[in-house]
């Protein structure tokens, strides 16, 4: 069974879309990566999937259940906005949210903080660093023993040692305990190492859902001669030139002609090129 499945999914603010008529499935025990442009819909996507946020059409599936306006007792959220009270203590946080989830391991919050010394027990929320408070949002999502774990950007604001240590402690989970973890990020560059499964979102529209290793070998970045744009192979989803030369990115490639060569393409430039095909496309 997929642990999230998404079909016709639509979401709009007033008149404006923000998501629209995406279906997906997502495997469980897997890592989803959730990248697109600025305002593509990945945090409607995720506020969607843990019932914050009601669709305008079509529907969600938390392990086959219909999410109706409240999170799967299976799922938890890291949202953007890291939802904590300033006026608490980390330990008066930490039993608030045991108080209120009936599936509940503080020892699972103190072992995804014991890699923080510095964030002592007794401290005040408020007086914690933005990425304190990350990794704080994030141990508790973690006492709630999910199996589905949305997490909103959780790494753009952790420093390079604890952003490794976030991914250790998530991989970990993944193998251990069969967690599906879908987290939107920017950085094309960690999700690469740590991405299963891609989901690409453009201004509401799903560009791309599959598994990474299968979509990037559908594809092909080929080089050969500008003006021979006849002979590229599939269907070109993005070229562009530079002097006697054309590049361009290919999906479903045949064979290649003489004078051209290909390769398969990075995460990177799989990504890239969809997104910019869509600016020029408008
Ligand atoms: N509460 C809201 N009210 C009105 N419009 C909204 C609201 N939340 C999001 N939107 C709009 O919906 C669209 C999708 O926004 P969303 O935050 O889901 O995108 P995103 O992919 O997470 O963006 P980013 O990468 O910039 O964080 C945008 O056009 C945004 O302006």
């Amino acid at each position: 069974m997929s642990a999230l499945r998404t079909i016709g999914l639509s979401k709009s603010y007033g008149r404006k879309p923000a998501l629209r008529d995406c279906t997906v499935e997502l495997p469980a025990g897997k890592v989803v990566g959730l990248v697109g442009s600025n305002g593509g819909g990945k945090s409607t996507f995720l506020g969607l999937a843990a019932g914050l946020i009601r669709p305008s059409a079509g529907e969600v599936r938390v392990f086959g259940d219909e999410v109706r306006g409240r999170l799967h007792p299976d799922a938890a959220i890291l949202p953007q906005h890291r939802p904590l009270y300033a006026n608490f203590t980390i330990a008066e946080m930490i039993r608030a949210v045991g108080a209120v989830n009936e599936r509940w391991s503080s020892e699972r919050v103190e072992e995804a903080l014991a890699a923080h010394p510095e964030m002592d027990p007794s401290s005040r929320v408020g007086s914690l660093s933005q990425g304190m408070r990350t990794q704080l949002a994030l141990a508790l999502c973690l006492g709630r023993l999910p199996k589905l774990l949305l997490l909103d950007e959780p790494m753009s604001d952790l420093d390079p040692l604890a952003r490794e240590e976030f991914l250790r402690l998530l991989l970990a989970d993944v193998a251990e305990r069969g967690m599906t973890v879908v987290l939107s990020s920017h950085s094309l560059g960690e999700l690469r190492d740590v991405c299963d499964h891609l989901v690409l979102l453009h201004a509401g529209e799903v560009l791309l859902s599959g598994d990474v290793d299968e979509l990037l070998d559908d594809h092909l970045d080929v080089i050969g001669p500008a003006g021979d744009g006849s002979s590229l192979p599939g269907a070109v989803i993005h070229a562009s030139r530079t002097g006697r030369q054309q590049r361009a990115l290919v999906r479903a490639p045949g064979s290649l002609a003489a004078g051209w060569e290909g390769q398969r393409p990075d995460l990177e430039r799989l990504v890239i090129d969809y997104l910019r095909a869509r600016r020029i496309s408008g």
